[in-house]
């Protein structure tokens, strides 16, 4: 809970008029948060044929825009919005930074023309809790003002060393944060990593074999390296201070967008670390954060054969068994029981999955 609200506070609007705030984030499907820029004509022409096949569509204002098309990134936001039917996908924007010379009217111009729309805002370089707490008043001012039944969602990027120090207070810091996402390429620089990157490893940061001697004494130069990840810090304490606050954490981009093959290890370090999606940037990425944040038919089998086995016989999930050689517990159930839920939200919203996963056959023992 924030410091500087009242428990009794918390949960209650910020402006007169304003929707309710939600007490509980609704676990909507998110593995890709697929990237357009409104004012680039080719990339917003295909954005009624992603719908549908994306589980969110972000309308991006801030940085890749060049600052000569803020306006008219605003401007087709708005227009796009206004013309589309998003049906089962979400609309999300990411708004310039709070110390921008366009946040205000990005703000002020979006949420009375499509704040029906807007499932979440995207909020970047958020330094601590007073960032969120900004926004938060000016939304519940504008969604009164706009009369919107509805609150909007807020996802705060995490790319600067003073929001990862503060990472619990901006995830505890209002009932509209929906979740976070890593910003490794403006945290590099932040941190000033001497990295050249968007996202993904470095080959120079490496762990490297100890040196083996011959036996007659001569150290071998033939030495295994292992590359490691750089972000492994950063989105560990993402996800516990998401889990902590019951919201949900995402890797954000991977910029080498012709290597689809570091780009699905890094999603997938990710998405096993619990992260729940990522950012894609460009169209082929979208499948990639699609199978990797998807659990696999194989997960799914084992966790549902996980779940039989400790309520067989009407066991209520306590106790142990042994399974294939391996012993399962209550806390094995609970990790299979994440799967399971995953998948079942998955299947609501992609048919699929849904055939893939009902076709699991779970055999006993
Ligand atoms: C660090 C950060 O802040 S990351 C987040 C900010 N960055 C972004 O949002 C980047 C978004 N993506 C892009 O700008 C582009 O994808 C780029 C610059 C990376 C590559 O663009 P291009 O060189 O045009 O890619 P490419 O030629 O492969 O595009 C193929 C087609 O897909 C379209 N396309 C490319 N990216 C996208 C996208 N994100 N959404 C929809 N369509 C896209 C192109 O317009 C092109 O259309 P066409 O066939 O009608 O000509
Ligand atoms: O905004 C994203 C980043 O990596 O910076
Ligand atoms: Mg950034």
């Amino acid at each position: 809970m924030p410091s500087s609200r009242s428990p009794k506070d918390f949960f209650r609007p910020l402006a007169v008029g304003a929707p309710q705030p939600l007490r509980e984030i609704p676990a909507r499907p998110s593995r890709a948060i697929h990237f357009f820029d409104p004012s680039n004509e080719k990339m917003a022409a295909k954005v009624p044929q992603l719908v549908g096949t994306v589980d969110v569509l972000l309308g991006n204002l801030e940085d890749a825009v060049k600052a000569d098309n803020k306006v008219a990134a605003r401007e087709g936001l708005v227009r796009i919005a206004s013309g589309t039917d998003f049906g089962p996908t979400q609309l999300w924007t990411r708004i310039n930074a709070l110390d921008s010379p366009w946040v205000l009217d990005d703000l002020t111009t979006l949420v009375p023309a499509i704040g029906d729309k807007l499932d979440v805002v995207m909020v970047p370089k958020v330094q601590g809790a007073e960032d969120i707490a900004y926004v938060d008043r000016l939304l519940a001012q504008l969604e009164a003002r706009a009369g919107l039944d509805r609150p909007i969602l807020v996802h705060a990027i995490l790319e600067t060393a003073r929001g990862v120090a503060n990472v619990e207070e901006i995830c505890g810091a209002s009932p509209r944060m929906q979740g976070l996402s890593l910003g490794p390429a403006d945290l590099a620089a932040d941190r000033r990593m001497k990295t050249t990157r968007v996202g993904g490893g470095h080959p120079g940061y490496l762990v490297r074999e100890d040196p083996r001697r011959t036996s007659d004494g001569v150290e071998s130069n033939d030495r295994a390296t292992y590359q490691q990840d750089l972000w492994h810090y950063t989105i560990a304490r993402m996800v516990d201070a998401c889990a902590m606050h019951g919201i949900s954490p995402y890797y954000g981009p991977f910029g080498d967008i012709g290597d689809p093959v570091a780009c699905e290890d890094q999603f997938r370090n990710a998405f096993l670390l619990g992260c729940v999606g990522a950012w894609s940037l460009h169209p082929t990425q979208i499948p990639i954060a699609h199978r990797v944040f998807s659990p696999s038919v194989e997960d799914i089998r084992h966790a549902r054969r996980v779940v039989a086995a400790l309520q067989r016989d009407g066991g209520d999930g306590t106790g142990a068994v042994m399974l294939d050689g391996k012993m399962e517990d209550d806390a094995s159930l609970k990790q299979c029981l994440v799967l399971v839920e995953l998948a079942e939200q998955l299947s609501a919203v992609d048919p699929e999955l849904k055939e893939k996963y009902a076709a699991i056959e779970v055999s006993d023992g």
